[in-house]
């Protein structure tokens, strides 16, 4: 039997899983790091923290799953997206890596479109908006802002490929993390020359692209004795975390969506054919899975506007079985109370980095239960954008799986199937995108034929949550309100966020 393993450089840490070909999980570890706020809207992290943190998951399951080296065919990585780790000629870190979550680059996301010649270029080019969250508006911040560290720069890597630099001494990235940066001609899976060339980004600090499931070096002798594996192991490229997530949950085929409440909300769709939503309300990115493709829209404050709740209506002495108890004795609809989840601006639909929170309706029959149900409701309702806008795409969506930390509340699972008016399942396997990446090691590394083989013999459907007709009914006349809140105060986000 063969050993794969996962490793998952996330924001709040890095988890490394070992698995049986069969699926079985072996050891899983993970490893937190600091995420620093320099400034408000700003969102850093050093890099050396990442790596540090990938020696101790990796040396603790090659102990602690006491498995003989040899018997790992293959490690592969998955990674936070978009995230910028700027380096000089030596390979050594310029400045701390610019995160996703970072809304700092406006004013370079409003060059973009501007050299671009507008939306409709740009989603030409590489098929997606600018936001401040990509990676070409922060190296156009790094050059704006840091001229003399832009002038130190050779190469900008994503997180888990400048880990993967670490494991094996060789440089590239892959499809699905390159599709983040805003640089990549995502239907022809290569660096969009046009666009480096209207940016002025010169293409030298680009690794070279490879598919997420070809060998991208082996394990050096350095790093075997650091961590116990085994020198020359083939490292697999891997894929961003969304797409490492979705082939973790059996996203593979068109007509399956993935809904995932973390602290971001993320809705994507397995699409066939590269085709971008023109109004660039929705991102466009290549799978894992070779010459595919998926839709996705993303919430930034999902599973997080959950937490403020906990940590900031509740003073954080609540826990979430508390939290789901006083919100399941409300009725669905939260008696009118309405909440646009916004709490850091918004991605999907609304690319919007001054939006904010709002509680709509609030009357004096409301108690803590409804603030805490209409957020589950706000957030939800902020998914079924997502879903709609892949359904006008013409994309399918037969088949809903549920996965994330708000995925584990029974009473979000009904809300969803309420809200989206469609069955919600549920999976055997809640290991996110490390075991999505350790699937990916095991068809670079030739332990499964493909995907589809990995995934019908591992995935299996645990739960289906049915929707409730009456609440169907009820949710699709509050969620027109909550579509028309957005409009009615957009505004005037931009004149409140002159005042902070
Ligand atoms: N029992 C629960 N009920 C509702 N929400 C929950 C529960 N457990 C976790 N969550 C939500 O899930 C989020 C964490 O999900 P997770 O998938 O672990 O996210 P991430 O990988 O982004 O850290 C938290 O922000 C929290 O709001
Ligand atoms: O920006 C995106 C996707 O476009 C985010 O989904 C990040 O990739 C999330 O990272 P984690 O919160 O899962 O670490």
């Amino acid at each position: 039997m063969a050993y794969l393993m996962g490793l998952d450089i996330g924001t709040s840490g890095i988890k490394a899983l070992l698995i049986k070909e069969d699926g079985q999980i072996v050891s899983s570890q993970t490893e937190k790091y600091p995420l620093h706020t320099p400034q408000a809207g700003w969102a850093e992290q050093n890099p050396a923290d990442w790596w540090e943190a990938t020696l101790k998951v990796i040396s603790s399951v090659v102990k602690d799953s006491g498995v003989e080296p040899a018997g790992i065919k293959g490690i592969s990585l998955s990674g936070q997206m978009h995230s910028s780790v700027f380096l000089n000629k030596d390979m050594k870190v310029v400045r701390p890596a610019i995160l996703w979550s970072d809304t700092r680059t406006s004013r370079q996301c409003q060059q973009i479109y501007d050299r671009a010649g507008g939306l409709e270029n740009l989603i030409n080019y590489v098929s997606n908006p600018a936001l401040e969250g990509f990676t070409a508006p922060k190296i156009l911040w790094l050059k704006d802002n840091e001229p003399a560290n832009y002038q130190q720069v050779s190469l900008v890597l994503l997180p888990k490929d400048y880990i993967r630099y670490h494991l094996t001494g060789e440089i590239f990235t892959e499809v699905s993390d390159a599709a983040g940066t805003l640089l990549l001609n995502v239907k022809e899976k290569k660096w969009s020359a046009e666009l480096l060339k209207k940016l002025d980004i010169s293409p030298e600090i680009l690794p070279p692209v490879i598919d997420s499931i070809d060998i991208a070096g082996r394990i050096s002798k350095n790093i075997a004795d650091k961590t116990g594996l085994k020198q020359g192991t083939p490292v697999i490229a891997g894929g961003a975390d969304n797409a490492c997530g979705a082939v973790g949950s059996g996203i593979i085929q068109e007509g399956r969506v993935m809904v995932s409440i973390g602290t971001s909300g993320v809705v994507m769709a397995q699409a066939n054919k590269p085709t971008a939503d023109k109004q660039g309300r929705m991102h466009l990115f290549n799978h894992a899975v070779p010459d595919n493709w998926y839709m996705m829209g993303v919430m930034l404050s999902a599973g997080m506007s959950f937490n403020w709740v906990k940590e900031k209506l509740f003073d954080d002495t609540i826990d979430y079985d508390r939290l789901n108890q006083l919100a399941a004795a409300v009725e669905p609809g939260s008696d009118g109370l309405v909440f646009l989840p916004y709490l850091y601006g918004e991605r999907t639909p609304h690319a919007d980095a001054n939006a904010r929170g709002v509680y709509f309706g609030i009357s004096g029959k409301h108690e803590q239960g409804h603030f805490i149900r209409s957020v589950m409701e706000g957030v939800t309702f902020g998914l079924r954008d997502s879903l709609e806008l892949i359904k006008a795409q013409g994309i399918k969506t037969e088949e809903i799986r549920a996965i994330g930390g708000g995925a584990k509340s029974q009473l979000w699972q009904q809300i969803m199937a309420d809200i989206f008016g469609q069955e919600i399942c549920l999976l055997n396997i809640e290991e996110g995108p490390a075991f999505g990446a350790a699937l990916i090691a095991g068809v670079g590394a030739g332990v499964y034929d493909n995907f589809a083989t990995a995934e019908s013999r591992i995935i299996k459907i645990s739960k289906r949550i049915s929707p409730v007709e009456e609440n169907v009914a009820h949710y699709n006349k509050l969620y027109n309100i909550y579509q028309n809140l957005y409009p009615a105060v957009k505004d005037n986000y931009r004149e409140l966020s002159k005042l902070n």
